[in-house]
């Protein structure tokens, strides 16, 4: 029997607004900056105050979650004077949604106003001096999706966002980078934060030894099913991105008796999810607050 391939997703601009607007008359506020909550890594929404919280299925032209550990609701509140909207829960291609749809919330925050990314995951640690429960301040990627096609700026390209053909090599912004570092330092919490290079595969699977090796050798530090792609169309939309990534698991590359599995993230991001809540905490405490955010 003969298949068809299913067509991309296309979201209109007037798509991306529809939901902007539906947004913006469910509350009075108006974030400057949208947080990522990675796998398990929830709870950064929960210390929002004033907060709304808007499930995700009431959210015209919203995808739905569909991974154990990821809520599925938008948090509005404030995070260290922030107007914040925080995702509980994000979208990936292996769940079934096309590149357009994983990153259709960034492109509503920017319509909504957001000028900040902060993006974090749970990954498998690579690089051998990092250690489970450690977290990696994401200073590059490899979009290893987007290099073989499925990048979410592929199609037509709207102008109304941003540009055709977009610099990625400055898409970890070097100022927020620099204040995490010497919040990390004023922190004392150096031993256990590394700066690294995040590899997205599309998944489900975690990798085989020669899958992890190789990335290994690619250059990755850490690697996920999310991230790069929110990352390139939050730059297309002009914002700042800062990135961490928590280890919740180390890649096997030698021991075929360990197997990766989506419990030890879970638990891996419970015992230490505290420690990036308070690092990002410590970070947005330094940033000046925009003035139209008072
Ligand atoms: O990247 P986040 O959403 O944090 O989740 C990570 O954890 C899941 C696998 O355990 C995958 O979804 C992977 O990408
Ligand atoms: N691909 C991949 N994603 C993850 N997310 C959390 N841990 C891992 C891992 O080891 N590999």
């Amino acid at each position: 029997m003969a298949t068809t391939a299913p067509a991309a997703h296309r979201c209109s601009y007037e798509d991306y607004e529809a939901t902007a607007k539906w947004l913006g008359s469910q509350t009075e506020q108006r974030p400057k900056m949208a947080i990522i909550c990675g796998s398990g890594l929830g709870g950064l929404a929960e210390q929002l105050e004033n907060r709304v919280v808007i499930p995700y299925r009431d959210i015209p032209n919203f995808p739905q979650t569909t991974v154990v550990g990821h809520q599925g609701q938008l948090v509005f509140g404030t995070l260290e004077g922030h107007q914040c909207v925080c995702m509980q829960g994000r979208f990936h291609t292996y769940e079934g949604y096309d590149v357009n749809q994983v990153t259709y919330p960034v492109r509503v925050f920017s319509l909504l106003g957001v000028r900040t990314l902060v993006v974090t995951n749970a990954a498998g640690g690579l690089n051998s001096s990092f250690s489970v429960g450690d977290i990696m301040l994401i200073k590059d990627h490899i979009n290893l999706p987007g290099l073989v096609g499925n990048n979410p700026l592929c199609g037509p390209n709207d102008d109304r966002f941003g540009e055709r053909f977009l610099c990625t090599s400055d898409a970890y912004d070097c100022d927020l980078l620099a204040l995490a570092q010497q919040t990390v330092e004023k922190q004392g919490i150096r031993a256990s934060v590394h700066q690294g290079v995040y590899c997205m595969v599309s998944g489900p699977t975690y990798e085989s030894i020669a899958e992890g090796r190789a990335l290994r050798t690619l250059g990755a530090d850490a690697v996920g099913m999310s991230t790069a792609l929110e990352v390139v169309v939050a730059r297309h939309c002009g914002l700042r991105v800062l990135g961490f990534s928590l280890i919740t698991n180390k890649v096997v590359t030698d021991d075929r008796t360990l197997k990766a599995n989506h419990a030890e993230v879970l638990v891996a991001d419970n015992n230490r999810a505290q420690d990036l809540q308070g690092l990002v905490r410590g970070i947005l405490a330094q940033m000046s607050v925009d003035p139209e955010d008072l």
